[in-house]
């Protein structure tokens, strides 16, 4: 697909980021389903070549609403691989979200939340730091690593968890970083030049788009944590 350039715009040079979540939310509502899909394609492409991936069992995924990349293609991968899949439940506003395991038939299980998007019935799960690969929706991202969300602060509280404690899984040559493994998906346009962060802003350890499969340097900031 076609590659597009950071948004440039002075707006977005010390970014507002109600502004900006509007902007990237209407850009994104009006792609069209098939450029979508084709999309939700391209990033499995990018993904089904990462060792990360590769190795991990329990995988983080979301059920896309808002005009998101679709998880589709994704989650087809995932159960034909043998892996298991989790969606994120929304509990109440100030709680972290709740990880529920999905089976093949997941669209018979599933509740429209009034926030605008379809989860998992069950409202029980795993916690966050259970899982080993999580894939992130976001509105807007940035060079550095840094996410923009929904702004309901849900993935940053739930990750707040696994912050705090050491490495909470077994290091190998492969895995030098802290449970999950944080990937955001996104079209290329959600790409900024700098975002403004936030105190409880935790960032991405990779993020994935159509045309690319790129990594921060997440490590040192993970390690000073603990
Ligand atoms: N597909 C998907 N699922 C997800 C997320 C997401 O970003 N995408 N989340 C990521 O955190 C959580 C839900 N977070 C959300 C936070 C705010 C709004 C929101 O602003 N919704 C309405 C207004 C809601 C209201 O009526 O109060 C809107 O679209 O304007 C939606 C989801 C969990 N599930
Ligand atoms: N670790 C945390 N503990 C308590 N409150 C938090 C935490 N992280 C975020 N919040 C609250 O959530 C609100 C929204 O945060 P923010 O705008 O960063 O959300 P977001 O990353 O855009 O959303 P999301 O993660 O749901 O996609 C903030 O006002 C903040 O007070």
């Amino acid at each position: 697909m076609r590659s597009s350039k950071a948004l440039e715009s002075p707006i977005f040079s010390h970014p507002d980021s109600q502004l900006l979540r509007q902007y990237i939310r209407r850009q994104r509502r009006e792609l069209s389903i098939h450029y979508r899909r084709q999309a939700g394609h391209a990033v499995v492409r990018h993904i089904r070549k990462q060792s990360t991936f590769m190795h991990a069992t329990k995988i983080g995924l979301y059920i896309d609403a808002f005009g998101e990349i679709p998880t589709q293609s994704l989650i087809k991968l995932c159960l034909k691989l043998k892996k298991s899949i989790y969606f994120p439940v929304v509990i109440a506003k100030d709680q972290p979200l709740a990880w529920a395991q999905v089976k093949a038939k997941y669209t018979s299980r599933m509740t429209s939340h009034r926030f605008g998007m379809k989860q998992p019935s069950k409202q029980r799960g795993l916690s966050v730091m259970d899982l080993d690969v999580i894939f992130m929706p976001l509105v807007a991202y940035d060079d550095k690593g840094h996410r923009l969300g929904m702004g309901g602060g849900f993935y940053d509280r739930s990750l707040s968890r696994c912050m705090e404690k050491p490495f909470n899984n077994k290091r190998s040559h492969r895995q030098h970083f802290k449970k999950p493994y944080r990937v955001g998906m996104a079209y290329d346009f959600q790409r900024v030049d700098l975002l403004e962060t936030n105190p409880w802003d935790i960032s991405l350890h990779a993020v994935v788009t159509p045309t690319q499969y790129q990594r921060f340097n997440t490590v040192a900031r993970d390690s000073f944590l603990h």
